[in-house]
């Protein structure tokens, strides 16, 4: 769909951390074939290089754990378990709408499907720029609900230190061990397993792009819960949007880091206008403009629209992870709109009541992934299976005869014989390669 644009992002983005895009595969595949070669000490040398830590041991006792959540405040420690009561009723409920089930589909025939957590996970829990506990409550709080056996859990040093308000997130949330440990190291750790760092099937979590690419390679070895990369935001506005209220939350997400992108479409020329002055504005005032105003400068963009399906269309090619609705009419966007990781609707709400204390899970689908999959949540820690009994003689030995056709027509001879020794069986058909007597019963 043609744009457009009031303020267009510029194309030349510069990546996360220094490096650049076409480097961190490299660089995440090193550490990674370290870490598997050399483990524990390999784990070391990458934690001295990109973090500088280097403790005696990167898991922490109890008593350091207890030592970290002495030192956070207590209004801190009840707004954590605040915080966590609203995620866990909303994980709860999620659970809770999740059914195992079993149908007759002929009589004594029986198919059915259990969800089963998953054993061990690991859960990112990212820290580099900003001590992001909430992260903790979304992993390993989900994962807890879902019924998950071991947390695994491990988050970067907060400069040199052990980010205490982290540390007991990590710990409310239910985490099982708790190791300070970032980035690749920390994710190649738990994907392989070291003499220190137990193994895990699956690893969950945000992350930069670092961590995002390191998921990306041991997919496969491990499960992952989707690609949760640089934070995303994007406001659909109509001219009833408060300008003042659309910069504000447009630069809530752009903090985040350089490469985090944040879009306006809007049917208001007045607003779009406005909402880029006062953009402007409100960084100078913001203590982590640094960052959010290269993001807002590099990939901060503002699209006009002809009326307000047109915006919805366009929010979707975006296909970003948060979307904020601010309009006369916001719940129509649930019907209009597919491609999102989440959405906000109202004045009332906003992206960061989903960040950080509302209940829903803010780990979300970027680079375009909530066309595919939603966010984490507890169904992403279940393994959905199925089973399958059949307790009719007669049913038995039709399937078999069903089997028998389907398989020989794809040339499946082995297959068609387990088909056809059912058909023997129960309903006495002969076969030339069954022999008389070959069959005991
Ligand atoms: N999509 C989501 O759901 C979601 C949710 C929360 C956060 N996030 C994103 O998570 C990210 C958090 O990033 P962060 O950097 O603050 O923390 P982080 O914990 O993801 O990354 C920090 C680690 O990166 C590693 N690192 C840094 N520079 C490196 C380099 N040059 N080479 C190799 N490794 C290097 C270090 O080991 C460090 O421990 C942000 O981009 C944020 O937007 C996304
Ligand atoms: N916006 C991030 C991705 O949804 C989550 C977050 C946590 N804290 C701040 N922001
Ligand atoms: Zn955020």
């Amino acid at each position: 769909m043609p744009r457009t644009y009031l303020k267009k992002a510029p194309g030349a983005a510069k990546a996360a951390n220094g490096g650049s895009p076409a480097d961190i595969p490299a660089i995440v595949q090193g550490v990674i074939d370290a870490i598997r070669a050399e483990g524990d000490a390999a784990v070391r040398l990458y934690s001295e290089k990109f973090d500088k830590w280097s403790p005696e041991s990167f898991r922490l006792s109890d008593a350091e754990i207890q030592h970290a959540i002495s030192q956070v405040p207590a209004q801190t420690v009840a707004d954590i378990k605040e915080v966590q009561a609203n995620v866990r009723a909303f994980a709860v409920a999620q659970r809770e709408s999740i059914k195992d089930f079993e149908i007759e589909t002929a009589p004594g025939v029986f198919l059915g499907q259990r969800n089963n957590p998953i054993n061990y996970i690991g859960a990112y829990i990212p820290g580099g720029r900003y001590p992001l506990l909430a992260s903790a409550h979304m992993t390993i709080l989900t994962a807890k609900v879902a019924g998950v056996k071991k947390v695994v859990a491990c988050t970067p040093p907060a400069a040199g230190k052990i980010p205490n308000a982290t540390v007991a997130a990590m710990h409310l949330a239910g985490a099982d061990e708790i190791f300070i440990l970032g980035g690749v190291q920390a994710v190649a750790a738990m994907a392989v397993g070291t003499p220190t760092v137990p193994k895990v099937d699956f690893i969950a979590g945000p992350g930069n792009a670092f961590v995002a690419e390191a998921k990306r390679q041991l997919f496969g070895e491990i499960g992952i819960d989707l690609f949760a990369g640089p934070t995303e935001v994007l406001i659909v506005a109509d001219e009833t949007a408060d300008p003042f209220m659309v910069a504000t939350d447009l630069l809530s997400q752009a903090e985040h880091g350089p490469d985090s992108p944040a879009v306006l479409i809007t049917t208001s020329e007045e607003i779009g206008k406005r909402t880029i002055e006062l953009c402007a504005e409100l960084l100078e005032g913001l203590v982590t403009a640094p960052v959010a105003s290269v993001s807002w400068r590099d990939f901060g963009e503002v699209v006009l629209a002809g009326g307000l399906d047109e915006a919805y269309a366009i929010a979707d090619e975006y296909a970003y992870e948060h979307v904020q609705v601010l309009t006369a009419q916001p719940r129509e966007a649930l019907e209009k709109m597919q491609n999102f990781g989440a959405l906000f609707l109202g004045p009332m709400t906003c992206v960061s009541y989903g960040d950080k204390c509302i209940g829903t899970n803010h780990v979300l689908p970027t680079l375009g992934a909530s066309r595919y999959t939603g966010g984490l949540w507890v169904g992403k820690y279940l393994r959905t299976v199925t089973y399958q009994e059949v307790r009719n003689t007669e049913q038995s030995g039709k399937l078999g005869q069903l089997c028998g056709r389907a398989a020989r027509v794809e040339l499946f001879e082995g297959h068609a014989r387990s088909g056809d020794l059912r058909a023997h069986m129960y309903l006495k058909d002969e076969f030339d390669w069954i022999k008389p007597g070959a069959v005991q019963q």
